[in-house]
């Protein structure tokens, strides 16, 4: 997230001549694949609700889970030096251990497991979308992916939460919508001092207008997943690729997809080690999909969040003016 800013390389730079990206209608090629997988997500919302989920698990899975397999590329500086071969095992062994136990507290104590899922959404998608440093506007645009289905469609969203929990939910947990009627009330409040004191910019207003209009439009799944693919994992290897402390061989998008491949085919290795188990409970294969894919977002996400507190505990304090009279620039 922090760091020195790098002008943004758009996904497809290296395969340009002469750097000049490719352009199509004014949009770059990121943009242009953007706006199809949107369209495609509105459009399987139509589908019946099993194709829907299938459609919204299949954009997460595939463009979603790879921002989080660059965390070896985040590690690998952080341990390399000091651990040189050995760096992947001193790495991948803590991580998972820390996903198993995630894994296992789904099946103890699922509810309060759920709860500190939501609870560590809100604080890891705001601290995303609203940078380091700005805690009212992380806990704001945090909380409308996890708010605004509980207000919008609270059926909806426990049918979904059912199947991934295990536990029956006629309705949604009344801790998870006094939750969401905090943080509305919270934002009724805020909101309007600080467009009045900080008028925001266009496109955080488009954004934030088009999130809302998603998540009352469409199925909870398919906002979800937009708000995942579209968002979220973008917006993560964005800052990576401007950041040349924190990851610094991936200094353009497409390095960035090339770096999360391989951590990423480990990670569909082990979801699928782990089917078997998940589908022993459940006829369904699609509501087993649902709950592995859920179950191992939640998990990875502890030691996703962890690493980048780590690493940005690791880097350096921003150059101060007397080392830039020492320093060439960039
Ligand atoms: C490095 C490594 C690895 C990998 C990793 C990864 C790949 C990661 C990832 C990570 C990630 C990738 C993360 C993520 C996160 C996510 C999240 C955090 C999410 C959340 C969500 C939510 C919370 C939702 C909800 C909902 C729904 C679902 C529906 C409707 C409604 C709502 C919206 C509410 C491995 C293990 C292989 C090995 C070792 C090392
Ligand atoms: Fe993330």
């Amino acid at each position: 997230m922090g760091g020195a800013a790098r002008p943004f390389a758009p996904l497809g730079t290296g395969s340009v001549r002469a750097g000049r990206p490719l352009r199509i209608a004014g949009l770059g090629l990121a943009q242009l694949g953007a706006a199809l997988v949107a369209c495609g997500l509105i459009a399987s919302a139509l589908l019946p609700r099993e194709a829907s989920w299938l459609a919204a698990l299949g954009a997460v899975i595939v463009l979603g889970v790879p921002h989080g397999a660059l965390d070896g590329a985040v590690a690998a500086p952080l341990l390399r030096p000091r651990y040189g071969r050995l760096w992947f095992g001193v790495f991948a062994l803590p991580y998972l251990g820390l996903s198993a136990l995630i894994l296992l507290a789904w099946q103890v104590t699922p509810l309060p497991t759920l709860a500190g899922f939501l609870a560590l959404s809100v604080l890891h998608f705001g601290e995303e979308d609203a940078g380091p440093g700005r805690p009212v506007e992380a806990f704001l645009r945090g909380g409308l992916p996890i708010a605004l289905p509980a207000l919008l469609h609270p059926e909806a969203t426990a049918d979904i939460f059912a199947v991934v929990t295990r536990v029956p939910m006629a309705q949604l947990p009344a801790w998870w919508t006094a939750a969401a009627w905090l943080w509305l009330t919270l934002a009724a409040i805020v909101v309007p001092f600080r467009l009045a004191a900080h008028p925001p910019r266009r496109a955080m207003l488009a954004e934030l207008a088009g999130l809302a209009a998603a998540f009352w439009l469409l199925p909870p799944l398919t906002a979800f997943a937009l708000y995942f693919v579209t968002l979220h994992g973008p917006r993560h290897m964005r800052a990576l690729v401007r950041d040349p402390v924190r990851a610094p061989g991936i200094d353009t998008m497409g390095r960035a997809v090339l770096a999360a491949l391989p951590i990423f085919g480990l990670t569909l290795g082990l979801g699928a080690a782990l089917w078997p188990l998940y589908a022993s409970g459940s006829a369904d294969p699609t509501a087993t999909l649902l709950t592995l894919t859920l179950q191992m977002l939640s998990a990875l996400t502890v030691p996703h969040v962890l690493l980048d507190r780590l690493a940005s505990r690791h880097a350096p304090p921003p150059p101060t003016f007397a080392d830039s009279l020492h320093r060439p620039s960039r």
